[in-house]
């Protein structure tokens, strides 16, 4: 069965700096794949390239058999882009946005009107179509703009961070209804920095940091990567760096960072039985206040990669 996606050896660099390098994987029919990465791994310019509006300085791209550089039009055909920036007007209502996209990728007149009150529903939006777009919250305009990618029926949706600055309640009609496309068998390219997200919508998950894919495979797979490791989250009231440095040196412990929050995350073989020495190793140094132990998760296995966390 040909791959919806296929891309390999992309490369981009702007100026000196490399955004992107020697980036490759597949998606099948059907499957959900995930780039999980922080603000500036190369996510955006990754898409970029796979969606034909940025020219890779090395690399292909092949969309349902079509290759993008030799036979563009067919191959941005296969895809449904939905970028970070929201490009709708505001004057007219949902129902008039997506008529107005159908025209913009040529869809047959008569077709139009049943595909777009499909499109309303797909995206829960059927009850608020003749509403002008400036009163629509961010979530839902971003829902129309999921639907606008769906109008031409592409075979992959490619989503950039579709649930940043969204309310909690669309950011959960946007998943489920990403996972209602997935089970109908479209694919899906996601990207996102939320772990939670891709870890729920994707069958498979490309780790990538610096540009570079560092690991992938399903969550399972990924997480099987660190071991048996448990993330421990401290808040700690008192000196937090002598705290830290002590932290590192003890026996079990792989990995310990600040996070951005002020609180201390620590990377440690079976680190639930490490609790009493945890918390007598910083006695007198600084007073533990709050504790939480995780089980592997994504998170662990990009620090455990990168010596980073994804959000900090
Ligand atoms: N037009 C540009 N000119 C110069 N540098 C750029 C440009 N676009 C992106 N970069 C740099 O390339 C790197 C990758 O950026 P990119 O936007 O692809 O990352 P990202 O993972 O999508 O992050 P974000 O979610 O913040 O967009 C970053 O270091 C960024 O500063």
């Amino acid at each position: 069965m040909t791959d919806t996606l296929t891309c390999a050896n992309l490369s981009k660099s702007y100026g000196g700096v490399v955004a992107v390098r020697d980036v490759g994987f597949t998606i099948a029919p059907g499957e959900a794949y995930g780039l999980l990465g922080p603000n500036g791994a190369g996510k955006t310019t990754t898409i970029s390239m796979l969606v034909g509006l940025l020219k890779p300085d090395t690399g292909t791209v092949v969309v349902g058999g079509a290759d993008l550089s030799a036979d563009p039009m067919a191959a941005k055909a296969k895809i449904g882009y939905v970028p970070q920036e929201i490009a709708l007007y505001p004057d007219l209502t949902g129902r008039e946005n997506l008529r107005f996209f159908c025209r913009l990728f040529g869809l047959p007149r008569k077709a139009v009107r049943a595909r777009v009150e499909e499109v309303l529903d797909l995206v829960g939006l059927a009850d608020r179509a003749d509403a002008k777009l400036d009163t629509y919250s961010g979530g839902m305009k971003r829902r129309i703009n999921i639907g606008a990618a769906l109008l031409h029926r592409p075979e992959l949706l490619i989503l950039d961070e579709p649930t940043v600055g969204v309310d909690p309640q669309s950011r959960k009609s946007i998943l489920d209804g990403l996972e209602r496309l997935v089970a109908d068998g479209m694919a899906l390219l996601y990207t996102s920095h939320y772990m939670e997200e891709v870890e729920r919508v994707c069958d498979r998950i490309a780790i990538v940091d610096h540009g570079s894919i560092v690991a992938e495979g399903t969550r399972h797979e990924l997480v099987a990567l660190v071991g048996g490791a448990d993330r421990i989250e401290l808040t700690l009231d008192g000196d937090v760096d002598t705290a830290l440095a002590k932290l590192r040196g003890l026996g079990g412990v792989t990995e310990a960072v600040r996070t951005a929050a002020g609180s201390v995350r620590l990377i440690a073989e079976g680190g639930r039985y490490l609790l009493p020495s945890v918390i007598s190793t910083v006695d007198g140094i600084a007073a533990v206040t709050a504790v939480e132990v995780v089980e592997p998760d994504l998170e662990a296995t990009f620090l455990h990669l990168t010596g980073n966390t994804l959000r900090d």
